[in-house]
């Protein structure tokens, strides 16, 4: 596992920086490292640690135990639906039945408190990127382009940013998993197999492994292809990794430190306010009030104190906020920023009414088909997903750094192809849907569900991840002005969220056929017997559950995001709910800018972090172009 040079030593050094930026993952940290590449003295302020020698981060195939490390994640709560009556449908619902203690489902012991659904979310250097799933797609044109046509600003058009993902390349590998790892499981390949012939490819029955081999060559990530967003097909799944390890935010500022840029890291350093000089015609933001200690947020699991260090730092020229999605906006209103009744409610001193902060949240829908055979998936004999010495998976992974397909299951993180797929009910002629497989029972997230998709090895399952979605009623909202508390995230799933033009039923309707297409997917397993294999039984949604008023009703009770975005959304001149200008500027106020997730006014994308790292170049651009600007340079 790379290393962080010497953390601790970057501690006493002057604490007035040219930027100061908050939050280390897929916004802050290309960001970062993209300022003290260009010799702005850049401070670094990451809530979560360095992860140091920790091996959770670099397994790909421990995608699911990473998330669940206790030193490296918060538990955030959240509702789908305001109405706990209806949340508690998802078997997902989560009680807390003691200090960190889960109870997960229906009949919670007496006493046990609603917390609501699971929101994995990663606190270390690199952020959430640090424990993804490393799933690399590009985002599409209309990504970018809408949001050109929104602010009039250009320079967001699709062929100019495309600049952008030219930079992204040059920190970021990327690779799919080895075709020969998933060959050799010729049951798995079976269901791979079927995929790709659900999807009107034509596979030859007697011998399909020669063209699942060539389908696996194919990168859903073509930049030659002028029709590739709208192109439907069968793909590899692109990992962020390097040699069959995860490889990605961390590394990049990981180099950049190493290289002697100007970049002061300092970990478990949780930011608590932004200071403002006052006394202009126009609030400026000086620098930030932090607290020094390890898993001080209360979503930390392993959070014991609320008192850490005190400490404070200043930006002679800006301060950036990637606090990512949830903390963005709920530190931008703890200091001041945002709707004013809600800071009143709270007695925090307003410093610019802006009602959009918080607002606007979106998200995509993923459902899966799981189901169940009667024996074993071979490519994960010796896997036991624990870091014990048992798990001879990962010492096939270890003990072969050199050659990814010597390195085994562990150089995936088991989704292994892709149907991509544009539904009836798109909104453009993109594909609006991406369905992935895998030999995992994942059901969506609660406590225990790193261990519970991989308890067995039976489980075989398709995902369908609904991009485009058109909810745009999500909310981040105070619970209280301490700033360790969680804020209240509601997300208004379906017919509670935006509804106008029946965007419900649309995006309902688009999964519906997602899960039929998954359907399909596994019934033509059944026509590649020469691939061997045991027969399936249908756990989710079950057998039962075939009308589509059924196949909605399973959806919109089960049906989970992670790609939580637009809570501080870019927007035009003279629009209200803009926080954002085109430039990232916080409207109102100097010296203040957003660059994560919550920037984007529409969730981009089949996968997002993507379009975050071109944004992150982006905005790393337009400061030093700027700072340049200002030093007559
Ligand atoms: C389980 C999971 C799997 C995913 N899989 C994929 C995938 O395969 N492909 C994909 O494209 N996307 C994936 N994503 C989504 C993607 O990783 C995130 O959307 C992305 O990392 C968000 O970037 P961000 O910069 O907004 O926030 P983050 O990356 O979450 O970074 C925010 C950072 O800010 C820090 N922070 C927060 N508040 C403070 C504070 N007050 N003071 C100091 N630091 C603070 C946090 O500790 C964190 O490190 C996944 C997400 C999850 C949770």
């Amino acid at each position: 596992v790379p290393t962080f040079p010497n953390a601790q030593s970057t501690r006493d050094v002057d604490s007035e920086f040219d930027y100061v930026i908050v939050g280390s993952g897929a916004g802050g940290g290309p960001l970062a490292c993209r300022l003290a590449m260009a010799g702005y003295k850049t401070l670094l302020l990451e809530a979560g640690g360095d992860a140091n020698g920790n091996v959770n981060i670099s397994v790909p195939g421990y995608q699911a135990v990473v998330t669940a490390d206790p030193k490296l994640r918060w538990d955030i709560f959240v509702n789908h639906y305001k109405d706990q009556n209806r949340a508690k449908r998802d078997p997902k619902y989560v009680y807390e039945i003691g200090p960190y203690e889960y109870h997960v489902g229906p009949n919670p012991p007496p006493g046990a408190k609603d917390l609501g659904i699971l929101y994995p979310r990663g606190s270390m250097l690199g952020g959430s990127v640090t424990h993804n799933a490393l799933i690399w797609i590009i985002p599409h044109k209309q990504d970018f382009d809408t949001i050109a046509t929104i602010t009039g600003d250009d320079s967001w058009a699709a062929s100019n940013m495309n600049q952008y993902l030219n930079k992204v390349y040059q920190w970021l590998p990327n690779m799919p998993t080895d075709p020969t790892i998933l060959l050799r499981d010729l049951p798995l390949a079976r269901h791979l197999v079927a995929g790709a012939n659900a999807v009107g490819i034509d596979v030859p029955v007697l011998t399909p492994l020669a063209k699942l081999s060539q389908l696996l060559l194919m990168s859903p990530n073509s930049r030659v292809n002028p029709a590739r967003d709208a192109t439907e097909g069968y793909f590899q799944v692109p990992l962020t990794m390097k040699l069959g390890e995860r490889s990605a935010v961390r590394e990049f500022i990981l180099k950049t430190v190493a290289d002697g840029h100007p970049l002061t890291v300092r970990t478990n350093t949780f930011v608590t306010k932004i200071n403002f000089n006052t006394t202009g015609s126009k609030p400026r933001a000086t620098g930030v009030e932090y607290m020094e200690g390890e898993y001080l947020y209360k979503a930390s699991p392993l959070h014991r104190t609320n008192f850490g260090k005190r400490g404070s730092a200043k930006a002679k020229r800006e301060v950036i906020v990637s606090a990512g999605t949830f903390n963005t906006p709920q530190l931008l209103k703890l200091s001041g920023i945002g709707p004013a009744p809600e800071l009143l409610r709270f007695g925090i001193p307003i410093i610019k009414h802006l009602p959009g902060v918080g607002t606007n949240m979106m998200d995509r829908y993923e459902i899966p088909v799981n189901v169940v055979h009667e024996d074993d998936f071979s490519v994960l004999d010796g896997c036991t997903f624990d870091l014990k010495p048992h798990d001879l998976c990962l010492k096939q992974w270890l003990d072969n750094p050199y050659i990814l397909a010597a390195r085994g299951a562990y150089a995936s993180n088991g989704l292994a192809a892709m149907m991509l797929k544009r539904s009836s009910f798109a909104s453009t002629s993109d594909i609006d849907l991406s369905i992935f497989g895998g030999p995992l029972n994942f059901q969506g997230y609660f406590p225990g569900w790193h261990d519970f998709s991989v308890r067995d090895h039976k489980h075989f399952s398709w995902y369908s991840l609904k991009a485009h979605t058109r909810n745009r009623a999500g909310t981040v909202e105070l619970r209280s002005a301490d700033p360790l508390d969680q804020p209240e995230i509601n997300f208004n799933y379906f017919d509670t969220g935006t509804t106008a033009g029946g965007a419900d039923q649309l995006d309902l309707g688009a999964l519906i056929q997602a899960i039929r297409k998954s359907r399909e997917a596994l019934a033509d397993y059944y026509k590649f017997p020469i691939l061997g294999g045991t027969n399936y039984t249908e756990e989710k949604p079950g057998a039962h559950v075939q009308s589509d008023e059924a196949i909605g009703q399973f959806i919109k009770d089960e049906a989970w995001g992670h790609h939580a975005a637009c809570s501080c959304p870019i927007g035009e001149e003279g629009n209200p709910m803009a926080v954002l200008d085109s430039e990232f500027r916080v409207r109102g106020v100097d010296g203040l800018r957003v660059v994560d997730a919550s920037v984007f006014p529409d969730i981009p994308g089949i996968f997002i972090q993507s379009a975050i790292f071109m944004v992150s170049e982006k905005a790393a651009d337009v400061l030093i172009r700027e700072a340049k600007a200002a030093d007559g340079e």
